[in-house]
């Protein structure tokens, strides 16, 4: 299997040292780079394989995670950030000079994540960040151009590495959107 999934995994996934307490997350620029600080460690961090969600150079996947909105705030450069996709749920805020996607925000407070913002835990400075600990969103991979006969040799990789491989969120992520709705529906 030649297809790199995304750098910080393609060797191993690295454990979280299980009391991460935050960092500064950093974006490629050499000059005058964006900093977002985080005040807490990542929860659900996944590879995803969605056409949506930032990946390095060559990487089939994104490694992204959530953190409270309340933990998160731009503390350099917040003037380089611009929203990728104003319709998307997850309104990704990325450099405009380098491209790299700082945080992704859901203003919908509707959505079943409101209130939770994504991160892609590679950009902090620090060590430590939970790991990964499934991959979801992983048929979408052929989306961005993977050929499907790939796709065994991809999931059994995935499995290799222990990231349990979905073509959704994994079950505790399904099951509380379902319940949201559920309570969108009949709670009054
Ligand atoms: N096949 C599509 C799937 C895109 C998708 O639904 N992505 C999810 C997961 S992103 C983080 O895990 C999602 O919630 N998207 C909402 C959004 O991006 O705004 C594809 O690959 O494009
Ligand atoms: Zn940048
Ligand atoms: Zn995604």
């Amino acid at each position: 299997m030649t297809i790199s999934l995304h750098p910080s995994i393609n060797a191993g996934v690295t454990p979280g040292s299980g009391n991460f307490a935050g960092g500064t997350l950093v974006c490629h620029c050499a000059d005058r780079p964006v900093k977002v600080s985080v005040t807490g460690d990542v929860a659900h961090n996944h590879a995803c394989g969605c056409t949506k969600c930032w990946k390095p150079d060559g990487a089939t996947f994104s490694v992204v995670g959530v953190v409270p909105r309340a933990s998160l705030s731009v503390s350099e450069q917040n003037d380089k950030l611009a929203v990728v996709d104003v319709n998307a749920a997850i309104q990704r805020h990325a450099c405009k000079e380098c491209g790299v996607r700082l945080y992704g925000r859901i203003e919908n407070e509707g959505h079943p994540f409101h209130g939770l913002d994504f991160i892609h835990t590679e950009l902090f400075e620090e060590d430590g960040a939970a790991a990964p600990g499934f991959a979801a969103f992983v048929s979408s991979i052929i989306e961005s151009g993977v050929d499907p006969a790939e796709m065994e040799g991809v999931r059994a990789r995935l499995k290799e590495l222990g990231l349990e491989p979905y073509d959704c969120l994994n079950p505790p992520l399904m099951d509380a959107i379902a319940a949201h709705a559920y309570k969108q529906k009949h709670v009054a």
